[in-house]
């Protein structure tokens, strides 16, 4: 049987008297990049807060390697790293001076700690920067300094929530490479509203609307979600729409202009066969035929609906 990494059962939060999120449950049980997708106000930072310790539910519980995170938090949290929306980072700190205080606050035995540092800023790429000031570092940089804060004491599991905000695109690149990097030998969620995001970095997908889960699987399966049901034809002739709209298999023909069409159909198969065949028999001479799939755009606002 595969370990658990995390398992959520039964999470629900309410702040006052809405409830944030309702009846959370996830278990991973395999290493990976999971993206934690989900609209403003889904309930992904109350999630992942919970998740990480630094908000207490108002039911269910957070497993973290087997381990109850309520009433174990620090056994726990020693499995655990997170780097909040806001990086804790402390500006009048040198890199290195700030990444010992992490190294104390996680409790690495005193004689291990020069050799955590060292180790995580080689990892995240910052060992050069060691002695500047934390505030003289660049945004990309900050960023690779809060996730090397977040994974000085070997952690198996990671949170990073949105861990590229407010970065440029080559910081964003770098940020991106870095990520998966860190993931090869362990467990990474990430979240946010940001689909290019999930698709560039993410292997799985959970996404939370309204406080409860909407979708959990890989990335090609969100892909697949919509079931493409329309062709798009490009045709040298222009045939009236009524005849294209005759073959079996087609239910709705829409023009597009300069002989292409958007047929929406109820079999694809069939559609496709007979739209192939009756081209060449009137001689529409078609010049492409394809499945039109839905935009990850439409996925997620399909997803949003629920
Ligand atoms: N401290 C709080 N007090 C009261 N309500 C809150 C508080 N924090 C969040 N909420 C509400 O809980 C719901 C979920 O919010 P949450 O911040 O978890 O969503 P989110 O998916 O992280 O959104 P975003 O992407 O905007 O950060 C929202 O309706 C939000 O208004």
């Amino acid at each position: 049987m595969e370990e658990s990494i995390i398992k959520v059962e039964h999470l629900s939060h309410r702040y006052s008297i809405q409830w944030a999120i309702r009846d959370i449950n996830f278990e991973i049980t395999r290493n990976g990049i999971y993206g934690l997708l989900g609209s403003n106000g889904a309930g992904k930072s109350t999630t992942m807060n919970i998740m990480c310790g630094v908000l207490k539910q108002t039911e269910g519980e957070v497993y973290i390697k087997g381990i109850n995170l309520r009433e174990n938090p620090v056994e726990a949290k020693k499995h655990l790293g997170f780097l909040p929306q806001k990086p804790p980072l402390h500006m009048d700190l040198t890199v290195e001076e700030y990444l010992v205080h992490c190294a104390n606050m996680r409790l690495i035995p005193t004689h291990e700690v020069q050799g955590a540092v060292k180790d995580v800023m080689g990892r995240c790429g910052i060992s050069h920067f060691s002695r500047r000031l934390i505030r003289n570092l660049s945004g990309g940089y900050q960023q690779r300094l809060g996730i090397a804060q977040a994974i000085i004491h070997n952690p198996d599991f990671v949170v990073l929530d949105e861990p590229t905000n407010g970065l440029d695109p080559n910081q964003i690149m770098e940020i991106r490479e870095l990520i998966r990097e860190i993931a090869v030998d362990r467990t990474v969620i990430l979240s946010t509203h940001i689909l290019s995001e999930v698709q560039a970095t993410c292997d799985y997908i959970r996404m939370i609307e309204e406080g409860q889960v909407v979708f959990s699987g890989t990335m090609d399966e969100f892909d697949n979600y919509i079931v493409p049901n329309t062709l798009f034809v490009s045709l040298i002739a222009t045939p009236p729409v009524e005849e294209i709209r005759e073959i079996p298999g087609v239910v709705a023909v829409e023009e597009l202009g300069g002989s292409k069409f958007r047929i929406q159909f109820s079999d694809a198969l069939e559609a496709t066969e007979r739209l192939v065949e009756t081209s060449v028999t009137k001689g529409w001479r078609l010049v492409e035929i394809r499945q039109e799939k839905s935009s990850l755009d439409e996925i997620f606002a399909e997803l949003s609906k629920k």
